[in-house]
């Protein structure tokens, strides 16, 4: 896989009130570009393979549930390790291939890096994950303890509120500080779109995060009632786009919560290529958040390689 070696990291480029406040996005023209996208067969049969093997590459493969033990996140870390059968492996011509990271909660960064020995990313979802609704002080220490535990990458979600007030500048100190205490680990910015009422606020929100320095916006925590979504991603890569051009600086994008399967990773692939263009189609500008994706997607290999499914039990659950 390539790698882009002229990718700078993004940095706080002030918070540009003007703009922000004058950005609008068009509800009717977003659903119906998600609609087109949904009706055509997004990647032709031939191709489907390798980009599923892409999508594979892109999933953060994630366990955030209030029962997760040690042992399952191991499993999770074998698997993302290797996500795939060595009889597909070999089908496919493939020798190496692992998810992007592993996403857990900071009390599993230990157990994660014990297996994961430094082969892969963790990330740990970070600042009171889901809600967010701790002190500062808090959430800044909370991102802290998880780098010093071996996180590379951090999940923060936003203070909703700072979105529904419109109070930006808070959003944006907030950014700030957050990117600031993951010092050299990457930072995403869950902007939980479920919540925000309305695409303008995800357009907002995202141009704010971005301009305080977030290496990653990311739509859900999986806990919305509505999580990721092909409108909201719309505004979302049209965002990263624009700010790229703007200045300079690629973001990444994360959707992430309900993606479980083949077909809605492919829809997402296609949005990132169409969008924003190969480039993007990397892992350290694109995942996916997602716990059961996997799943389906070894089904479909195994489909296109043997001819038939096999029942979803049969793949090595995390
Ligand atoms: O960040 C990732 C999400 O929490 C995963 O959501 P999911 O369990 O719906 O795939």
């Amino acid at each position: 896989m390539t790698q882009n070696l002229d990718f700078k990291r993004n940095t706080a480029v002030g918070l540009d009130l003007g703009w922000v406040n004058s950005l609008k996005v068009n509800r009717n023209a977003a659903d119906r570009r998600a609609a087109s996208l949904a009706a055509r067969r997004t990647v032709k049969k031939e191709y489907q393979a390798a980009w599923l093997v892409r999508a594979i590459q892109c999933i953060d493969l994630t366990s955030l549930s209030g029962d997760d033990t040690p042992g399952r996140v191991e499993r999770l870390c074998r698997k993302a390790m290797r996500p795939l059968r060595s009889d597909l492996m070999a089908a496919l011509g493939l020798t190496e291939l692992t998810t992007g990271a592993v996403c857990v909660y900071h009390e599993m960064i230990k157990p994660a890096a014990h297996v994961l020995q430094g082969r892969l990313p963790i990330a740990a979802v970070s600042t009171a994950f889901p809600a967010g609704l701790s002190s500062l002080e808090t959430k800044i220490r909370e991102i802290e303890l998880s780098v010093a535990a071996g996180a590379s990458e951090i999940d923060i979600v936003i203070t909703r509120q700072h979105v529904l007030t419109g109070n930006w500048q808070a959003l944006y100190d907030e950014m700030v500080a957050y990117r600031q205490a993951c010092g050299d680990a990457h930072v995403k910015a869950i902007l939980a779109t479920g919540d925000l009422v309305t695409l303008e606020n995800v357009a907002k929100a995202s141009w704010v995060c971005m301009m305080a320095g977030a290496d990653f916006i990311k739509t859900s925590t999986g806990k919305e009632g509505v999580n990721a979504t092909i409108p909201v991603s719309l505004v979302m890569v049209r965002a990263i786009r624009e700010y790229y051009e703007r200045t300079g600086f690629m973001v990444g994008y994360k959707p992430a919560g309900g993606v479980s399967t083949a077909k809605a990773a492919l829809q997402y692939l296609t949005v990132m290529k169409e969008e924003l263009g190969n480039e993007w189609l990397q892992p350290h500008l694109f995942r996916i958040g997602a716990s059961s994706l996997l799943t389906d997607i070894e089904r479909q290999l195994e489909h296109y390689v043997t001819g038939s499914y096999s029942a979803a039990h049969r793949h090595a659950q995390p």
